[in-house]
């Protein structure tokens, strides 16, 4: 058997640049990861199956609509052989929640079976399939600081990331990404500064305050609750930045110090008892 963690993708800031033909909008964004996620385990089976436990396994279907499911398919039909696994996925992370999940869960999927049926896909070829299950695919097949441009293709690595740590909190509702793209008023608002080097803590700070999440603005209608959430992690001792996360709705905070991002947690689970929320180590 066969294991990783699927972990939540985080738009730093993200800015739309522009819509291509086919509708999907062009964009600039920051991308981390934090280390907190969905588990996934792959074993050699004769069929292909998926079980899925963990707080949010109801949000995801066993259909082929799971992007599991999807991703295991699309390899089976790219090397060609009816190759069988049991998959078996904890849903951890909030579904349909600007985290990413199910983007995440279709990248390491495709990593696991790659490994275990021995397809030996390249990297380029791994992205490509992702791209067609997903716009974020291609990133949670990185996994770690990105400079993500085009609809989600343009990948750039980024050599050196500081310790942060990011404080994640949901408010517990779930907004379409679509829906969100479609509500959203295309105008210049300006590029993203270019990226130099995030040596320190502060190099990444003062390149995130000239950005912003363009998505954030019509999530808000959507979910007029995720100003309520961004001013409660902002008014947190230690946080430095709030925002929301992709097309929403969770909202993050990010910290220098890990026992800053914790404490924060803490108070903020203990006043909501119903939102989600969860301080880790952003993924370097
Ligand atoms: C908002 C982000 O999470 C930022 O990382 C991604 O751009 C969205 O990635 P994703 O959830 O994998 O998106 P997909 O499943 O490919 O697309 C869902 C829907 O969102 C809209 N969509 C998505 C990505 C994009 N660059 N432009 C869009 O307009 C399209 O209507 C699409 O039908
Ligand atoms: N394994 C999976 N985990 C989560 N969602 C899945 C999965 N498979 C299919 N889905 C479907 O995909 C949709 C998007 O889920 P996901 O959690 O990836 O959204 P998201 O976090 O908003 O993504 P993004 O950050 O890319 O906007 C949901 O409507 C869900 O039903």
């Amino acid at each position: 058997m066969i294991t990783a963690t699927a972990r939540a993708k985080v738009n730093l800031c993200l800015h739309v640049t522009g819509k291509r033909a086919d509708g999907y909008h062009l964009l600039e964004s920051l991308v981390v990861f934090a280390e907190c996620g969905d588990d996934i385990s792959v074993e050699c089976d004769k069929e292909l199956s998926l079980e899925i436990s963990g707080p949010f396994a109801d949000g995801t279907g066993l259909t082929d609509d799971n992007l599991v499911l999807k991703a295991a398919h699309l390899l089976q039909t790219e090397s060609g052989a009816n190759l069988g696994a049991k998959i078996r996925l904890v849903k951890n992370l909030p579904v349909a929640a600007g985290l990413g999940g199910g983007s995440a869960d279709a990248a390491e999927t495709l990593k696991l079976l790659n490994r275990l049926w021995k397809t030996g896909f390249s990297a380029q070829k791994l992205a490509d399939m992702g791209l067609s299950l997903g716009a974020d695919v291609p990133v949670c097949l990185v996994g770690r600081p990105v400079l993500m441009s085009g609809i989600g293709e343009h990948l750039r690595e980024i050599p050196a990331f500081p310790k942060l740590y990011i404080l994640l909190v949901n408010i517990g509702v779930t907004v379409s990404t679509a829906e969100v793209f479609r509500r959203l008023e295309l105008r210049a608002r300006g590029d993203m500064p270019p990226v130099d080097r995030f040596m320190t803590a502060e190099d990444v700070l003062d390149f995130l305050e000239n950005t912003r999440n363009d998505l954030e603005a019509p999530a808000r209608d959507l979910a007029p609750d995720i100003a309520m959430a961004l001013s409660v992690i902002g008014a947190q001792d230690g946080c430095r930045l709030s925002r929301m996360s992709g097309s929403g709705a969770t909202c993050f905070g990010l910290f220098e110090t890990e026992d800053k991002a914790a404490i924060a947690a803490s108070a903020i689970q203990s006043h909501y008892p119903d939102w989600w929320v969860r301080a880790c180590p952003v993924s370097r």
